[in-house]
């Protein structure tokens, strides 16, 4: 079987309440689909979506990375070569992850169609329930309160908070959100490298008195690993690393400086199920755990982070939270998707 042709389709999503970070607001995702076909007619799929000002790829930019750049250095290949072919996405362009990580998905799809197993089999199993976040945009302290009372009446055990705007008004809002919540709920912090170092180690140690704060994510802009690991050593939450690492040798530096206590990937950041998978195992390697994340992304690319997820043992923590935001989605059979609990009903074949 040869790969043989791509086709790219974008939509927008509309979301149903607007998703507000440090670094951006979204009311919708722009969805970007693409189609891989063979020479036997055979379809991989693999989806992706736009988040300019975390990534810093746009729908264009993606849609002509794969066009001119990332689909010509696989086509032709013949998919028994799947690790060659996985090889070349990622060193057809620099960056551009969001990118490659839809031909990836499909390249994935396509061969798992041609050994005519699901993507979970192929991967193989570890677990089948995850348990994922749900996310507390940014905004008003009463409004989050409520979305957080909301998140937890529908089920959801653990929430990710937005801060990262203002550091004082992220220490309250949280206070005010443990307050709402309970001790019951494990709470994550994200403030999207929304504070400045010396603010990151002010707000950590106030909020240190909330015992269920499990880590906070991102506290410092991207490129400042001395910061996050400057960070890490002043406080007792854990650190986690999100924007720091897009790429494999992102996270080998975050690893040898020892910058983070966790490292979250998305499968959109990193460039795919393939590179997600060296960093988990160099993550692994060193000892530290991992969130299965995710972008505000669609179904398909959910749906392979949650099979890559319950695959993994040291993915311990789970944030597939984007399309509880959509009003309609579809996905495979054989993943639940319930308020709060993600499963995979497997196939004992
Ligand atoms: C959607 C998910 N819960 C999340 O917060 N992901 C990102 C931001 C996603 C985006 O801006 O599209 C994160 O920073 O963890
Ligand atoms: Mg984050």
């Amino acid at each position: 079987m040869q790969i043989k042709d791509v086709k790219i389709v974008h939509k927008k999503l509309p979301l149903k309440k607007v998703f507000r970070t440090a670094l951006r607001t979204a009311t919708e995702i722009p969805l970007i689909e693409v189609e891989i076909s063979t020479n036997e007619d055979t379809i991989g799929r693999g989806t992706t979506s736009a988040a300019a000002k975390v990534t810093g790829e746009t729908t264009s930019s993606i849609c002509a990375a794969i066009q001119d750049y990332i689909f010509p250095s696989i086509a032709g290949s013949s998919l028994l070569n799947v690790q060659q072919i996985l090889h070349s996405i990622t060193t057809s362009i620099p960056k551009n992850y969001s990118a490659k990580a839809a031909v990836d998905m499909a390249v994935y799809d396509l061969y798992c169609k041609s050994l005519q197993i699901p993507l979970y089999k192929y991967l193989g199993v570890y677990r089948t329930k995850l348990s994922t976040h749900m996310t507390v945009s940014l905004g008003e302290i009463e409004q989050m309160c409520c979305d957080a009372q909301e998140a937890v009446n529908n089920h959801f055990s653990s929430l990710k908070i937005k801060a990262g705007k203002d550091f004082r008004h992220d220490i309250e809002a949280i206070r005010q959100i443990y307050k709402t919540v309970g001790n019951s709920v494990r709470l994550g912090i994200d403030a999207n490298q929304g504070w400045k170092k010396r603010d990151a180690v002010t707000a950590i140690r106030a909020l240190q008195e909330i015992p269920n704060i499990d880590f906070v994510e991102q506290p410092v802009v991207a490129h400042d690993i001395e910061g996050l690991k400057w960070i890490k050593n002043r406080v007792d939450i854990p650190i986690m690393a999100d924007e720091s690492i897009f790429s494999y040798s992102d996270a080998m530096r975050v690893i040898r400086e020892d910058a983070a206590d966790l490292i979250n990937i998305k499968l959109l950041k990193c460039g795919g199920i393939f590179p997600a998978t060296k960093i988990l195992h160099a993550a692994e390697s060193a000892g530290i755990e991992c969130m299965l994340g995710c972008m505000m992304e669609g179904p398909i690319s959910i749906a392979c982070g949650a099979m890559f997820a319950c695959a993994h043992k040291n993915i311990t923590r789970i944030d597939l939270d984007s399309l509880y935001s959509l009003r309609n989605f579809t996905l495979p059979s054989y993943i639940y998707y319930g308020e709060g609990q993600i499963e995979l009903k497997v196939n004992h074949d």
